[in-house]
This record gives structure tokens, sequence and C-alpha cells, in this order.
């Protein structure tokens, strides 16, 4: 018997980064909308067809998106505040960039990370006089592109209890997103008889909220929904949970009127087993049975042990076979990474090999056997190879560990000392690392790769581009500098690349927000430091100036969650050792002379796990690490450290026990309302929060600078505060970064003056 198979959605960004070209080129002005139009619709069809080509039963369609899907689902309800004055009916691709990067009028929308991934999504806002109204001119015209092609189509659509319980509310609303839930279905249901007038039968509608602890109201919500939206004649709706176990809300799913139900198995057999038993005899059972999160092989006799499971309770004809969640998280294809080693190569499985998986899962046992027996002799192979257990990396880590003293002194005593020896002003200035990105970096960065240039040529080019980054920062007169991070691909996998246990890919794209992608760096053994990693750098940055310069470090948890992680030791090991490897470079740096360390946490709140009982672990997990990485260090050494994130309230405790002396966080587009929980706790140590959106590039003035500093010190008293952007300005061209920079140290500027003034006054 052959199960149906489909996945729940594709990378869309192509596997040459096609969809990033096109946008950069748009947005340049270099092509037009029809032109970008054309590439979508490129794109789409390969992606199609790679999809059939496997022998998928369904291609999932809606997946694709010029920006962000949530977004789109958004514009396509009618929730588009009414400033930038649009009609979300008719939205210009230019307007719709406009929701998505702002222009010199107007400011985006939020972006955040979604769920728990390193994916962002806009936030919708929901203002009280928004009326829902129904846009399917994209999703209609692709479904139709698709059966234009002779494809059997499944629609992927957001939900809705998802999609309130991530909406923001507009301005000083009183209400709750989900208390709009009755005024929205009537919509959902009008797209979905849209949906069926084009013949198509299945729709898939996530619902990834059924993986978090959900409220009352949500559990409410969900229920009432899917009664409303089963009763669309002619669709049968695929209600997907993803990202993780559905556990105790496994009741509320299965007593939902759906056709279908798609659970994540990629971690935990236990739902998936459960939900069969209980599943009767008229629903489908999607198997979520391939891993969209991660890159390893799939054990197929592990996956179909699992499969032989469900067959006890259900009919084969109920069971589907599935990605676990949209393969939108990892790389394209492993077809282009032809400079791996080939043994680590035949270890992976991106989003094209996941399509074979499934379909060879699918097949009847005979057909699958000799599958096994090779991906069996596969993975064993791979626990024996050299470096995937290194033993003096064990020795080490068993010997040092236990003695490592994770306790600073008191932050009062070492404030004091760090204030001795370096001197700054109120308010000290600084930005968080990276500067400008150009193309002309990223040309001598691939000409050097590839033997273009020599390493020499190379390192005098970064040098000059240093210098010159030394020079702007002074001559806007910024307080603590940084080098730049022009040496830096990326600031994940410029770290891996140096350690051993790590493996960077060629073409391993991921798309991170809009046309901004990363490659994230494969975890295939243990790790430990093979040289000095950032010194050179900084050790060069601070020779050409009498301003401080801070080091630089990616920090362990933001490597292990932007990595694609080993599965075959718990990953408290993993972080272990990234963090001895981390502290014998802070100590480097620290015995050269640099002052300041800045160990970057970006995405400690984003890796908090989505349920609560997990969350402790994984805390004190990140926690742990960190200090060993900083613990080391004199009084004299001010850490830093920084995470691009504006919700902070589930991590507080654990942002406290990081003990950095100062932190930098991003904080503009919500206006310093993060700093509230700082406030009310009176946090005792320094902090930034970011004045400067740094993710659009339009140049924020003097005057709103000022304003968002004042509503910082509304929260934060002056002595503990810094001026900073939100992140780094790697995506900035110069033009605005010099500009932004400058009114950044003017604004800074004002305000200490002012606060000056009226400490005379008083
Ligand atoms: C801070 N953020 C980061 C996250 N995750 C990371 N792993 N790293 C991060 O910094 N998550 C949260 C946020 C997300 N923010 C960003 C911001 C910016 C980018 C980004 O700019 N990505 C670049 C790719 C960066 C990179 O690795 N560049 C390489 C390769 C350059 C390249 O494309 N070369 C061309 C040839 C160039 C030429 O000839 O002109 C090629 O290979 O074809 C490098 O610099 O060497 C992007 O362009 O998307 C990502 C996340
Ligand atoms: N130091 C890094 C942090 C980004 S989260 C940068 O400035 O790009
Ligand atoms: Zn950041």
């Amino acid at each position: 018997m052959n199960y149906q198979t489909h996945i729940l959605g594709y990378p869309r960004i192509g596997a040459q980064r096609e969809l990033k070209w096109a946008l950069e080129k748009f947005w340049r002005g270099e092509i037009d909308a029809s032109q970008l139009e054309q590439q979508g619709r490129e794109l789409r069809k390969t992606h199609w067809r790679e999809q059939a080509d496997a022998g998928l039963d369904f291609v999932s369609v809606g997946d694709f998106s010029f920006y962000d899907q949530v977004l789109d689902t958004a514009c396509q309800f009618g929730i588009v505040p009414a400033r930038y004055g649009v009609n979300s009916a008719n939205l210009s691709l230019t307007e719709y960039f406009t929701l998505a990067r702002g222009n010199q009028q107007h400011a985006p929308l939020a972006l955040t990370k979604w769920l728990d991934t390193n994916y962002h999504y806009l936030v919708p806002e929901l203002a009280d006089d928004c009326e829902f109204k129904l846009n399917t001119n994209r999703l209609l015209a692709e479904i139709k592109e698709a059966l234009n092609e002779g494809h059997c189509v499944k629609p992927v659509i957001l939900g809705p209890v998802t999609l309130l319980s991530l909406c923001q509310l507009e301005g000083k609303s009183t209400t709750t997103p989900l208390s709009r839930l009755n005024e929205l279905l009537p919509i959902y249901v009008e797209l979905l008889e849209n949906i069926q007038r084009l013949g198509v039968s299945w729709v898939q509608i996530d619902e990834p909220i059924f993986c978090t602890d959900l409220a009352p109201d949500q559990q409410l919500a969900l229920s009432r929904a899917y009664e409303n939206l089963s009763g669309v004649e002619g669709i049968n709706i695929l209600l997907a949970t993803y990202f993780g176990e559905v556990r105790n809300h496994l009741n509320l799913l299965l007593t939902l009127p759906v056709a279908g139900i798609h659970i994540d198995a990629s971690q935990c057999d236990e739902d998936a087993i459960r939900a069969a038993k209980y599943l009767g005899s008229q629903k489908v059972l999607s198997l979520g049975i391939v891993d969209g999160r991660n890159v390893w092989l799939n054990d197929l006799q592990v996956s179909h042990q699992l499969v032989e499971k469900i067959r006890h309770h259900v009919d084969d004809s109920q069971i589907w076979l599935a990605s676990s969640c949209s393969l939108q998280y990892v790389p394209h294809t492993v077809a282009n990474e032809s400079n791996l080693e080939p043994q680590l190569r035949s270890w992976l499985s991106f989003a094209r090999q996941k399509l074979d998986e499934i379909v060879q899962l699918a097949q009847p046992l005979e057909s699958l056997l000799p599958a096994i027996e090779a991906n069996q002799l596969v993975l064993a192979e791979k626990l024996l190879t050299a470096g995937v257990i290194d033993s003096a990396v064990r020795e080490r880590l068993a010997e040092e560990l236990p003695n490592i003293d994770r306790n600073r002194t008191s932050y009062q005593q070492r404030k004091h000392k760090q204030q001795a020896a370096l001197q700054l002003p109120l308010l000290p200035s600084t930005t968080i690392g990276s500067f400008p990105q150009t193309k002309e970096i990223r040309k001598a960065r691939a000409q050097y790769l590839s033997g273009q240039i020599s390493a020499a040529d190379y390192q005098q080019f970064l040098q000059a581009e240093t210098r010159e980054c030394i020079h702007k920062q002074e001559e806007a007169g910024i307080d603590v500098l940084v080098h730049g991070e022009f040496e830096r691909n990326d600031m994940v996998e410029y770290f891996a690349s140096q350690l051993a246990g790590f493996a960077s890919t060629s073409a391993g794209w991921v798309q991170s927000y809009g046309s901004r992608c990363t490659k994230p760096p494969l975890i295939w053994g243990d790790v430990s430091r093979l040289q000095s990693m950032t010194l050179d750098w900084v050790k060069f940055a601070q020779s050409i100036t009498n301003k401080p310069v801070k080091g630089m470090l990616t920090g362990t948890t933001t490597i292990l969650q932007w990595s694609f992680l080993r599965n075959d030791i718990p990953r408290r090991h993993v972080s272990q050792q990234i963090a001895l490897a981390l502290r014998d470079e802070v100590l480097e740096l620290e015995a050269n002379g640099v002052q300041i360390i800045q160990v970057d946490e970006a995405a400690l709140r984003e890796g908090l796990p989505l349920r609560n009982d997990k969350q402790a672990d994984y805390l004190d997990e990140s926690v742990d690490s960190f200090l060993i990485t900083t613990s080391g260090v004199r009084e004299e050494t001010q850490i830093h450290t920084h995470m691009c994130y504006s919700q902070f309230n589930a991590i507080y405790e654990s942002i406290i026990a990081l003990d950095a002396d100062v932190i930098s966080i991003e904080a503009t587009r919500n206006q310093m309302k993060l700093l509230d929980v700082f406030s009310q706790s009176a946090y005792p140590n320094q902090i930034g929060p970011g004045v400067w959106d740094i993710h659009s590039p339009r140049v924020p003035s003097v005057a709103e600078i000022k304003s968002l500093i004042k509503k910082a010190l509304y929260y934060i008293p002056a002595e503990q505060l810094w001026i900073n952007p939100d992140c780094g300005l790697k995506t900035r061209g110069w033009l605005e970064t010099e500009a932004s920079m400058k009114n950044l140290v003017s604004a800074c500027r004002e305000i200490r003056a002012e606060l000056c003034e009226s400490a005379i006054t008083h």
C-alpha cells in the first residue's frame, strides 16, 4: 500500500537564491513589478515540479511569498493599518513592500521571530475599526497556476487562531485580538468557498499555536473556528499542528470536526500513536515523520516502525506521510554541496532530499527494505567517524567544567573599576558590531575563497575597510567603537569555520527575513577551538584609535540556535563544548588588553521552548554556557551582551543571571515599552535599548532619536543607559549609516546637555 504523501511547505527563496536577487533588483529599481512577478511564477513552477517529480501526491500552494506569508495573510484579510493609506484589496507590490520595509514616510510593521525559529514574520496590527475583507487575488491565482500545470493542489493557509494570537493591537485598543474571531470566520469561509469553486478539495490550515500552552480563550477559539470552517461544502480541512507536541491539547484536536489532522512526529512518537488510537475511521492522520527543522538523514527504520505502530489503529487509507513542518527552515538541496566532505554529505538531507524520504517511506515494504538497509549502513558508519567523538574534548570538559567558578564579584564593585578604567561619558554611545557588508566586501570574499585574490590582498582589503569604519565612528563621535565585522560572512558561520566539529555549506541558504538568508553551519562532531578567532581584528582596530574598541563574539546559545545541531548527544553537552571554546577566546582577548568584550546572545529569547515545562532547562543551560564563557575575566573587564528581540518578560530572570555589565536590546519598533519589565524590577546593570531601527533603510531624525531616549529615561536612570542601534548594521548602506550614526550622537549629546542643565537648575 502506498500512503498519500505531501509536505507542509517548501523553501521559496530558490536553490540559487533567485528570489533574493530578484527582490533586491526590484528594490533598486533595476527590474519592474512584472519582471518580479515573472520570477515568482518561475520559482513556484520549479518548486511544484520538484514536489511532483519526487512523487508526492499533492503540491503545496500558498507557501510562496514575496516577503512573508504572515504579512500576505494579513493583507488577504484586510488587516492593514490605516496609516499606510493603502487599499488592501488592490495592493501594489510597492505598497506591500512599504508595509514590510517602510520608507522615509512610514515605519514598517514590527518584525519578530516566528515561534521558536530564526525566521522573522511581520506582526499584523489589528485596529478596533479594522473591517476584515477578503482579497483572494494572489492565492487564487497561484492555485490556478498550479492546476494549469496539472498538479494535484493542496493550498496552505494560516489558521485564524494562530493568526489572531500573533496579531498585535493597534493604538489604545482595549479588546483582545481573539475577540475578533467571530468577525474573521465568515471571511475564512468565503476564502474556502472560493478555493472550492476552483475544484480543490483538500486545504491545509496551519495552527502551530496548538503546540504551545494554550490559554482557555485560545482553546475555545479553536473549537469555534473549526466548527465554522468545517461547514464549507466540498472542502476537506487538514488541520496542521507543528513545532512540537500537541500533548494535553490532543483531545481538543481530535474533537474538532475536520477531515484530517497533521501531527509533528519528528521528535516524539507519543502524540501520533495516541492520535491514531482515538482518530476514528473517518479522518486522515498526516504524520510529520521527516524533520523539517533539521538536516540529518531520516532514520528510515525508526520512521517505518512508527508507521507500523500507527497501522495497528487506523486503516492505511487514513495515513498520509509528510514533513513535520514546512521545509522552509532547511536549505533547498544537497546537490549543490560539492565542497562538503563526501562522507558528511552522505549524512545530509535538505528539502529536496526530504521529498524523496517521504515518498520512500510511503512505498510497500519490499521496495522500502533496500533503502532501509542502505540508510542503516550510512548511519552506523557515521557513529564511527573520527571527530564525532573527540576524547581530548571530552576529557578536558570533565576535568575543567566542575572547577569553573560561574560567579563574578558583585556588579556594584565591578562598575566602579570599569568606569575608572574606561572613563566613559553619561549615556555612552556604541553600535552593536557589524557595519555595512557592501557588495565590494562580499565580492572580495568570494574572490578570496575562489582563489582569485591572495590571502594577503584580502587581509589588506579588510584592514582598509576596518580603518575606514573606525574613522567614520570617530568622525560621528561614537564613544565605544567596534571593528565592523568585515571579516565575517555571518556572526555564526564565521565562528563555525574556526571550530572543530562544525562544517559550513556552500549553498545551504535558509530565509531569515525578506531577501535575507543565512547558511546555518552543521554541528556534526565534538567542538573545540582550533585557533584564535577574533583577536587580530580587534587588536588591529584598537591600534588605530584611542577610543575603546569592543571585542565581539557570538555566544553559545546563539551559535547552537542558528546551526543545525547533531542529534546523537544531548544538546547540553554540545553547549558546554562551545562555551569552553569561547571562554578560551574571551580570556585571550582580555590578556591582550581588550577592555570591553561583547558576547552576543541574539537568539536566546527565540530559542525559548514553546512549552512552559521545557523552558527552565533551556534557560539554565543557556545561562550556564554564558557564565562559562564570561566568568573568568577581571573586574575591570566590561562584559556586554546583545539580544535583538523585544519581549523579555519570560526570560527576565535569566537576563539578570547572565550578569552582563551591559546589555543592548531591540526597542525602537515597540517604542521602549519593553523596558517596563526592566524598570519594574529595577534592573541593576547597564542597558542600551535600541533607538535606531536597523531593519529599515530610513534614517531616524535627531528628534525621533531624542524622543526615544526620553522614553527610555522614563524607565531607566541615565547612569545605567547606553545609546545604540537595535542591532548590527551589516544590512545597511554606508550613506544611511553615516547619517543615522551622526543623528544618534547628536541626539545623545543634546540629551546629555539637557540632563546636565536640569541637574544644575534643580
Ligand atoms: C542578526 N541576525 C542573524 C540571524 N541568524 C544568523 N545566522 N546571522 C545573523 O546575523 N538571525 C537573526 C538576524 C537576521 N538578520 C540577518 C541579517 C542579515 C543577513 C544577511 O545579510 N545575509 C546575507 C548573507 C550573509 C552571508 O553569509 N554572506 C556571505 C555570502 C555572500 C554572497 O552572497 N556572495 C555571493 C557573491 C557576491 C558577489 O560576488 O558580489 C554569492 O555567494 O553568490 C559573505 O558575505 O561571504 C544575505 O545576502 O542574505 C541575514 C540575517
Ligand atoms: N554583533 C552582531 C550582532 C547581531 S545580532 C552584529 O552587529 O551584526
Ligand atoms: Zn542583533
